[in-house]
């Protein structure tokens, strides 16, 4: 503790970890060469608007900070490789007694690393919350809460959502389709769901006007897939006579006459994935729909290399994944031996988004709940109006809806990360 505060920087009231400080103080590069002292002399302290200007160093600079902890970003040294770098994990995390996660990325700008400083311990459950969505015109869900606050992404890539029996995926899907439903007009957003779990976990949302179909067989996904290619030969059209590229931009013109986003949930994909057509049908709809803003998601229990395939997620742009069998599997998901087999479950996992990899423990939400909230969504399909859905949302929101400001389990606000797409 005696050495957390020396190196800790007093005056500010996050506790900043001064690592250039604690690189000299461990000997981490000193006594390996003059080329591996690089990282510490090229340390370079700055805060987030002195990093805009220098954002092409990468060297020592502080690149996000929220009350729940910080990012800061260092060149990798010549000489250094991947596992060099993470295996500081240790040392540094006994050092400074707090929660470290590195993480090591390759880019066109070089070789650099983020290292991760925890203010706080994951909790094991976050009640539900329906947090209104952080930027407008994007799709996005807040999936529970990761180690540096409030964890959303954008719908914009297909999805993976892995892992084993009772880790989590039912209601990690749940949170993800409850907050979507609430939160999106069916003019933004519809989904088409093929439930091939006996369609017990996804009946709930089938009586509502985002859902524009409902399966639980495997002649049910075929025709889904068949209604999707229409759509998506539509959207081609529209795209190429308008001589637009992807769905951004034509919403982007066309703002009167937006397309939809549309998410397409197979859950248990593994049951139908031996049937020949599925799967060419599936490949070719996850290497061609992304840039028409039809995007997958799969579920599955069993994530081993002969279901989750290398031609498989290369084309997900986004995985879940939670707590795995074993080390294969983990490995499978996340590309990472012993990281999520050694997860809690219940909700407890990882997510790869935008190159990055982070910890999360999904909101809880329960069936009854799920119900509950959406009942008033649950419309006669021949009643329904864009306006009535609207004021339903409008009154559940005043029912339901929390600012994250107001929860208990909010430990602070979260300020804006944006600006690290950019990189
Ligand atoms: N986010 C969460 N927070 C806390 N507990 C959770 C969370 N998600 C799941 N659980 C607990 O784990 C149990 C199993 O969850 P769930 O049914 O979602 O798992 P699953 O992976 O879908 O399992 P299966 O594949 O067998 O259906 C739940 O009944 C609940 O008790």
């Amino acid at each position: 503790m005696k050495l957390f505060n020396f190196l800790s920087n007093n005056d500010n009231k996050m506790d900043i970890i001064n690592f250039e400080k604690l690189f000299i103080l461990l000997g981490l590069y000193i006594n390996d060469g003059d080329v591996k002292k690089q990282v510490i002399y090229q340390v370079d302290y700055m805060n987030n608007s002195q990093y805009k200007r220098h954002k092409t160093k990468f060297n020592g600079c502080l690149i996000g900070l929220t009350d729940y902890g910080y990012i800061e970003r260092f060149r990798v040294p010549y000489s250094f490789n991947k596992d060099d770098i993470e295996g500081l994990k240790d040392k540094l995390e006994l050092q400074t007694n707090k929660s470290i996660d590195i993480e090591f990325i390759s880019s066109s700008n070089g070789a650099y690393f983020d290292i991760k400083v925890y203010n706080h311990k994951l909790k094991s459950k976050y009640n539900f919350e329906l947090i209104e969505p952080p930027i407008k015109d994007k799709i996005v869900v807040t999936l529970g809460y990761g180690r540096l606050g409030l964890l959303d992404f954008i719908i914009d890539k297909h999805i993976g959502l892995f892992g084993e029996s009772g880790s989590g995926k039912s209601t990690t899907l749940k949170t993800i389709l409850t907050q979507l439903v609430l939160n999106y007009k069916p003019s933004e957003l519809q989904l088409y769901l093929s439930d091939n779990k006996g369609g017990t976990e996804l009946n709930i949302y089938s009586n509502i006007e985002h859902t524009k179909a409902f399966t639980k067989d495997i002649k049910g996904l075929k025709d889904i897939f068949k209604d999707l290619n229409k759509e998506a030969d539509r959207r081609y059209n529209l795209l190429f006579n308008s001589k637009l590229e992807d769905i951004k931009s034509y919403n982007n013109k066309f703002k009167k006459d937006k397309l939809p986003v549309i998410l397409f949930v197979i859950e248990e994909f593994a049951s139908v994935y031996k049937d020949k057509s599925i799967q060419s049908m599936l490949q070719l709809a996850l290497s061609q729909w992304r840039s028409i803003g039809i995007y997958i998601l799969i579920t599955t229990q069993r994530p081993s290399s002969k279901i989750v395939t290398g031609d498989l997620k290369c084309n997900l742009g986004i995985i879940l994944g939670l707590k795995t069998l074993d080390s294969n599997n983990s490995n499978v998901v996340i590309d990472k031996y012993n990281l999520l087999n050694n997860l809690r479950g219940n909700g407890h996992g990882y997510i790869r988004y935008n190159g990055k990899l982070n910890e999360f423990q999904s909101f809880y939400i329960d069936h009854t709940q799920v119900k509950r909230l959406i009942r008033k969504l649950e419309i006669k399909k021949e009643n329904i109006k864009d306006d009535n859905v609207k004021s339903n949302i409008i009154e559940l929101k005043k029912e339901g809806y929390k600012d994250p400001k107001d929860n208990n389990n909010n430990i602070g606000e979260v300020k804006d990360f944006s600006f690290l797409n950019d990189l």
